[in-house]
């Protein structure tokens, strides 16, 4: 695993960083699942990404890469603190989205996922603009909610009989010029794990790696089943207080 503390004197000192024979590694599981969402269609085409925070290091993919073919050598590794580089690829840019997985970490996050899922896209193309900058996708009743937890700071899952609620922000032309519009987000919906970006993808995170790939696998099984019934005339979620059941 990576140094909890010591930051790299030596060039050697900083390609221990990203190597290491552990498959928890950070930058051995960025590759890694970037392998497997590249399969699920989630980071095709260079989109999209994944990011970890190790204690005060932050490991990030290169910009403008094949993601499932990316190499623990490839990583780049940020100091949280100063927000200073210890470890550089000479070559490579770091992703343009880590501005914001560093928002997701300054709130707790040990790891952040970006995807172009386009069940994602698809869903965020249903959801109305609000031009208020509330815009929203909301759904109950259906069993993969309780794979989302209930917010930063509390304890379980939402239940089967909550209304799973996901932000969505609008898209802009340069990736880094979402963060404001992410933060703001994140801090109306203190409790959200991750906010959609119309046309575009998603953003999802979680206190570890688990909980952010789970959280993640959970919401684009929810954005495809939400497609589906949009396309069958089936309401997502009740206004009023009333159940689906009783529609
Ligand atoms: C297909 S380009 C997509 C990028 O503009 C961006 O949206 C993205 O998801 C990945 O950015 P990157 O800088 O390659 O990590
Ligand atoms: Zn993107």
């Amino acid at each position: 695993m990576a140094s909890e503390e010591a930051n790299p004197k030596t060039v050697d000192d900083a390609e221990q960083l990203v190597q290491s024979e552990d498959p928890q590694h950070p930058s051995n599981l960025i590759c890694e699942l970037c392998r497997k969402f590249y399969a699920l269609g989630w980071v095709t085409g260079t989109g999209g990404g994944t990011s970890i925070r190790y204690h005060d290091h932050i490991f990030l993919a290169p910009s403008g890469v094949q993601k499932e073919l990316m190499k623990p050598s490839d990583i780049f590794v940020m100091d949280f603190n100063t927000k200073e580089y210890l470890r550089k690829p000479s070559v490579l840019k770091p992703s343009a989205c880590t501005p914001l997985f560093l928002a997701a970490f300054t709130r707790g996050a040990g790891c952040c996922i970006h995807t172009h899922s386009q069940w994602a896209v698809l869903v965020t193309l249903l959801v109305e603009r609000d031009f208020g900058q509330s815009a929203c996708f909301e759904i109950e009743e259906i069993e993969q909610i309780k794979g989302i937890g209930k917010g930063r700071g509390k304890v379980g899952n939402l239940g089967y009989h909550d209304r799973l609620r996901i932000p969505i922000i609008e898209n802009t032309a340069f990736e880094e010029d979402l963060t404001e519009s992410l933060e703001v987000a994140m801090e109306k919906y203190p409790d959200t794990y991750a906010i959609l970006v119309r046309r575009h993808g998603i953003y999802v995170w979680g206190d570890n790696v688990h909980k952010a790939k789970t959280q993640c696998e959970s919401l684009d099984y929810i954005f495809q089943l939400a497609v589906e019934m949009k396309k069958l005339g089936l309401p997502w979620a009740k206004s009023s207080d009333t159940h689906l059941s009783d529609i």
